[in-house]
């Protein structure tokens, strides 16, 4: 974005139907006001889309760039695992990495990257954080699973991790049938949720495979969310039901996530998309 220029380029991507805006700060103008999020994401009035993502300088050294995450409601997000594949991928087509792997940094993390075949790239999402304050998840003095909470005179059970964003995991036996806004929009207002959450709902299908929809923070739900897919996993996989290979059956196509030990990052394997390149005019 040219300082005070009417025009501010972007460029449109999705990753399994999550989809995004992509804005290159690299040469640090400022990123986007909330309100701006808010009228660039409006699917009928702006460009549409679930998250802005705003490519930066990189913040440690031997990074590549880093990558900040708007909702569409303008609020902020500390990971977005669809996102960092696309941010790879754009990065990938402007020539700004060499070789097939790469670091690339979050808010909060620094991950590897590497890109696989047929416009895929894995990701290293970090270790997951089950400790209930650094989720935050408040109410509670340690990790346990299930949390339960009664709330509107029901009963609610889920699991608690945060990718470097929060996430409550909903196991159901019928994902079809989950009312999946009504108990997402729930569990977000929770006042144990300070921060909100994305709320995801998964129906373990087998030990290496699970349907999962999540009702993302900020959004709503989406065809698909990347640490959402990590969150359900790691959850899952302390469950002890299912392996530490899972694919993740999205709306908006599939996920492979590896945890290979509790004390190792999840790997996040899927693709990115590109869909067009624009020019926002400031009204
Ligand atoms: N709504 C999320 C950010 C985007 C996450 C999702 N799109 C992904 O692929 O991880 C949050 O507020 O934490």
């Amino acid at each position: 974005m040219v300082e005070g220029s009417r025009l501010l380029r972007f460029t449109k991507m999705h990753g399994a139907g999550n989809d995004f805006i992509v804005l290159d700060l690299r040469h640090g103008a400022a990123p986007p006001s909330p309100d701006l999020c808010r009228a660039m994401a409006d699917r009928h009035r702006g460009v549409g889309c679930d998250q802005i993502l705003t490519v930066e300088a990189p913040r440690e050294t031997g990074s590549v760039a880093a990558y900040r995450i708007w909702n569409s409601d303008g609020s902020p997000s500390g990971q977005c695992g669809n996102g960092a594949r696309c941010v790879a991928a754009w990065l990938w087509r402007e020539g700004a990495v060499k070789g097939k792997s790469f670091q690339l940094d979050s808010p909060g993390r620094s991950h590897h990257v590497e890109r696989l075949d047929g416009g895929n790239w894995r990701i290293s999402m970090g270790v997951p954080e089950f400790d209930p304050a650094r989720i935050p998840l408040l109410g509670f003095d340690g990790p346990r699973d299930p949390y339960v909470i009664a709330t509107g005179g029901s009963i609610l059970g889920f699991g608690a991790v945060s990718m470097g964003n929060p996430h409550a995991v909903l196991e159901v036996q019928d994902l079809d049938a989950a009312d999946v806004a009504g108990t997402g929009a729930q569990l977000q207002a929770l006042d144990a949720f300070p921060e909100s959450a994305n709320i995801g709902f998964a129906q373990v299908q087998a030990r290496d495979s699970i349907r999962l929809r999540v009702f993302e923070r900020g959004v709503g739900e989406t065809l698909a969310c990347g640490s959402g897919a990590c969150a359900a996993v790691a959850v899952l996989v302390r469950r002890g039901l299912v392996d530490r290979a899972v694919t993740v059956h999205l709306p908006g196509g599939d996920l492979h996530i590896d945890w290979p030990a509790d004390d190792a990052p999840v790997a996040m394997a899927g693709p990115a998309a590109f869909v067009f390149e624009g020019e926002w005019l400031h009204d």
